[in-house]
């Protein structure tokens, strides 16, 4: 007779013990799950290989790093992607990895991505290369059966573990009918100014789509909703996004107005590190890489 292994998973939806919208709500912002939480932010002296070892005292402060997708398929392309769901290139392959190498040393708990491969595609890339070497897992809270058949039994192995959240709320903002349409044609046909628009005006939408801020609704509504309190709590985080929701989160935590967020620019595959301290956040810029003095994660060019 075969031995009973089955027992409460350790890790699950319920066993990771974090805080996300449950199957039942995960299209909603409905209630949170508030469950014991097995992860510890137990490393607190990474080394950089420029500035040495630096310390976290996860009582007092947290760190946030937001990430912009690796160079997409159609961004080689140049074509609106929004919502459609395109891999990376082998250049953003290669941006994941070193954007990996730049963040190695920066304590992360807990992953947030959205739903779509690209920014999924980075966030596992980029913690190839970190230093404690846990193993992301992509957590399925899509229904119960997927929460239960995704369980971890190991609390050793959960421990070696960071817990990868996965939200529509995240995704880029939707292009409506600009979707899979090159940029360079639609700026010739429509002239540049009106394409500017569309992309960067903080209330108008392109063409049956979403504006930054109707973007910005559901992204930065999910961030106060269920990463923020990660932060509070101590917990470092990682985002792994797109140029326009993290847009509209940065224009959250900067506090930018509509008019300064039409120039904010992100680059992909470059990470931003925030610091969470006391209810406030502020911006570190991006981490310096092992080769150079620093990046510019904002550029001014577009189209
Ligand atoms: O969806 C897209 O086409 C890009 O990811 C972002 O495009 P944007 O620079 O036009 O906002």
């Amino acid at each position: 007779m075969a031995a009973t292994f089955f027992h409460q998973p350790v890790a699950g939806l319920n066993g990771w013990g974090i805080d996300v919208p449950s199957f039942g709500s995960s299209r909603i912002f409905g209630k949170l799950l508030s469950t014991r939480l097995f992860f510890n932010s137990s490393y607190h002296k990474l080394q950089h290989p420029v500035l040495g070892s630096i310390s976290h005292d996860s009582s007092t402060e947290s760190s946030l790093i937001l990430i912009r997708h690796g160079e997409s398929m159609w961004n080689e392309k140049n074509l609106f992607t929004g919502c459609c769901d395109v891999p990376l290139t082998k250049r953003g392959v290669e941006e994941a990895i070193e954007a990996g190498k730049r963040i190695s040393y920066i304590p992360v708990d807990l992953i947030f991505t959205s739903g779509l491969i690209r920014a999924k595609m980075t966030a596992m890339l980029a913690m190839t290369q970190h230093q404690e070497k846990k193993v992301p897992i992509i957590v399925h809270n899509e229904s119960e059966q997927a929460t239960l058949w995704s369980g971890v039994y190991s609390e050793k192995t959960t421990n070696q573990s960071i817990p990868v959240i996965t939200t529509w709320q995240l995704n880029e903002r939707m292009y409506g009918d600009l979707q899979g349409l090159n940029k360079k044609d639609i700026a010739e046909k429509y002239g540049k100014e009106q394409v500017r628009e569309w992309r960067r005006s903080y209330d108008i939408s392109p063409p049956n789509g979403e504006s930054l801020e109707m973007c910005s609704r559901r992204a930065v509504a999910y961030f106060k909703d269920f990463i923020e309190p990660h932060l509070e709590s101590g917990k470092h985080v990682m985002v792994a996004a797109h140029a326009n929701s993290l847009r509209s989160i940065i224009m959250y935590l900067d506090r930018l107005t509509p008019q300064e967020v039409t120039s904010l620019e992100m680059s992909t595959g470059i990470p931003l590190l925030y610091i969470y301290k006391e209810g406030k956040f502020s911006s570190r810029g991006s981490p310096v890489g092992s080769t150079e003095a620093g990046v510019y994660a904002y550029t001014q060019v577009i189209i």
